[in-house]
């Protein structure tokens, strides 16, 4: 039976990719209520083999929450005393679902009669926001102002709505989510689709525990993907060094490693390891504005990054290979 743990509750788009990556019965998925406890209970929890957590949206950009996670591992594990949390997760496989966000209230109600319950919030991850901001504006001109409140997930969301009107019938909250929340807690689709965009799509990265021998995890077999494979790879390059990022970018391109994409989020190296308040001067030291980058290399060929690690180490302060793992069919569509 393989364990996988994602983004709850059920009927989240996480649960959707989590389903794509493991159709076969002897599965079982296990919600968790962040994106964080995903990570954390995989790390710790040898009873779960995988965990799948959402990574970027294409109308929306990155899900931070997952990028800082990535980040603070690399920050953990370069302090050798911190408990090695998430240091032992590699990335094995990704997954790409559609979004067709839809408006779902607790029970049937009419927006737009005049004896409805009164409604005064929308809940939702805050992912959701950038991508229905067009929709939330015209609803907003017909129903009144709505306080957008977010949620840890979609499904999470409506499950608020339905337990607090079932609790006080006067007031309803709607939320948006997807079809697969409405038929998990039993949520009435009142506008669908309602995302600004057509064809808007999550990514999602599957992970899995590294073996206590630390090589590099094999990727899951495409389910329905390319033989193309991607590596991500996370490092901070030296700050207030002219070309120390384009020094890190050229080992790529000097191996002929076709990179796909690059990323950046604040990055705040710990002084002391994060044991001692850090004197003045080493406050001064640490400028706020520094950034980790990640950046995946899309490649058909085997690569030696045994190799290729070792000049990247050379030029970064700190980096991290997130794994390599084969192009799904998804990011196609
Ligand atoms: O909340 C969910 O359903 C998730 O899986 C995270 C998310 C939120 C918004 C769009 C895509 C994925």
């Amino acid at each position: 039976m393989v364990r996988v743990a994602f983004l709850g509750p059920f009927g989240t788009y996480s649960h959707q990719a989590a389903l794509q990556q493991f159709p076969s019965e002897n599965t079982t998925f296990i919600p968790q209520n962040t994106i964080s406890d995903c990570f954390a209970q995989l790390s710790s929890d040898d009873s779960i083999e995988y965990a799948v957590v959402p990574l970027e949206n294409s109308t929306n950009g990155q899900v931070v929450f997952t990028y800082d996670l990535l980040r603070d591992a690399l920050v953990e594990s370069q302090d050798s005393e911190t408990s090695l949390t998430t240091s032992n997760i590699e990335i094995v496989a990704e997954q790409y679902v559609s979004i067709d966000l839809c408006l779902i209230a607790p029970a049937e109600i009419d927006l737009f009669s005049s004896d409805r319950p009164k409604i005064g919030r929308v809940y939702s991850h805050p992912q959701v926001w950038g991508q229905a901001a067009q929709y939330l504006k015209k609803l907003e001109e017909k129903v009144g102002p709505l306080d957008k409140v977010d949620a840890s997930s979609t499904s999470g969301a409506l499950k608020l709505c339905c337990d607090s009107y079932r609790n006080n019938t006067e007031f309803m909250d709607l939320a948006i989510a997807g079809r697969a929340a409405a038929a998990a807690h039993g949520g009435i689709i009142i506008d669908a689709p309602i995302n600004d965009k057509k064809g808007n799509t999550t990514r999602f990265l599957v992970l899995a525990r590294k073996s206590l021998n630390r090589v590099l995890l094999q990727p899951l077999p495409p389910v329905d993907g390319e033989q193309q494979k991607i590596t991500l790879i996370a490092f901070t390059a030296e700050p207030d060094k002219p070309g120390s990022l384009v020094d890190v970018l050229t080992v790529f391109k000097e191996h002929g490693l076709n990179m796909c994409s690059i990323a950046s989020r604040p990055f705040h190296p710990q002084v002391n390891n994060g044991k001692t308040t850090p004197t003045n001067s080493q406050q001064e030291l640490q400028h706020k504005w520094q950034y980790i980058f990640f950046v995946e290399i899309c490649d058909r060929e085997e690569n030696d990054w045994n190799s290729i690690s070792r000049y990247i180490a050379e030029l970064t302060c700190s980096y991290r290979i997130w794994g390599t793992f084969y192009r799904s069919g998804g990011y196609y569509k």
